[in-house]
């Protein structure tokens, strides 16, 4: 790995669209978005990764993509490899393209989620070499199929995991640094998947965090239980207003693709 890729993570972000606060809902009623609060929000949130040490890359904003902030959802990132997603909800397809023109100026190796497979990015959970896909919502068996023959080859270990209780697998669990699963129970449909690596949070938001480097992760700020859990585990928390987001069912590990270990 060259010094640079070492030295420079970057993170890829996506300006909110004029038409955020059309954007979809599934499992939870529609409540109005305020959409200047929410443009705070999203500021607040790359400032929080740029002062964690990351360089944020915008993505072009897709003004007529109510849902295109959620950028996490349009691509799989595994080494230099960067796997387009083919997303469960048609209306959310158009967003991939503005990923995909900044991943290959980077130097990525594009390759795609082709239909009738649908995957969304927010399905897949990377720890080490292992890779979880949620399947049952946004993303079929189909979708995690292709993923897994583009990414076994990379030497990944990809294992599919059922998901219909929440939008994404990520919604559901995600994974601090030593690898620890955590999860809300009641949302987490079979947390034996994980074995002993499961650890339950007492909060919705606790289960998503998103790894800053080192011991530091960043989470939502309207999950104080969990986040003290994990100060007392030795994390050093950073904590971000998200509420607007929250509104349509995102959480902090979709608004930004972290990019480790870039190509080139
Ligand atoms: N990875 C994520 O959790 N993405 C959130 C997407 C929310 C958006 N309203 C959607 O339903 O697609």
């Amino acid at each position: 790995m060259e010094d640079r890729e070492m030295t420079i993570p970057r993170a890829l972000v996506r300006r909110p669209s004029p038409r955020l606060p059309e954007g979809l809902v599934t499992h939870i009623d529609r409540s109005p978005v305020d959409l200047d609060l929410a443009v705070r929000q999203w500021e607040g949130y790359a400032a929080a990764l740029q002062d964690a040490g990351w360089t944020t890359v915008e993505v072009e904003p897709a003004e007529d993509c109510p849902d295109s902030v959620f950028v996490e959802d349009t691509v799989v990132v595994y080494g230099s490899v960067a796997v387009l997603a083919n997303p469960g909800a048609p209306e959310r397809r158009p967003e991939v393209a503005g990923t995909a023109e900044v991943l290959e100026e980077h130097g990525y190796t594009l390759v795609e989620i082709e239909a009738p497979g649908t995957l969304d990015g927010g399905d897949v959970l990377k720890h080490g070499g292992t890779v979880w896909v949620g399947v049952g919502g946004r993303t079929d068996v189909e979708g995690a199929s292709q993923l897994r023959a583009h990414l076994e080859p990379l030497g990944a270990d990809v294992r599919t995991v059922p998901q219909t209780r929440v939008l994404h697998l990520k919604s559901a669990v995600t994974a601090l640094p030593d690898g620890t699963v955590v999860g809300h129970e009641p949302l987490v449909q079979d947390p034996s998947v994980w074995g002993e690596r499961f650890l339950a949070v007492p909060e919705e938001s606790g289960a998503h965090v998103v790894l800053l480097g080192g011991d530091r992760v960043l989470m939502a700020a309207d999950a104080p239980r969990s986040a003290r859990r994990f100060r007392e585990r030795g994390l050093e928390v950073v904590e971000v207003d998200i509420s607007e987001f929250e509104k349509l069912e995102g959480c902090v590990t979709c608004l930004s693709v972290r990019l480790r270990s870039l190509p080139g």
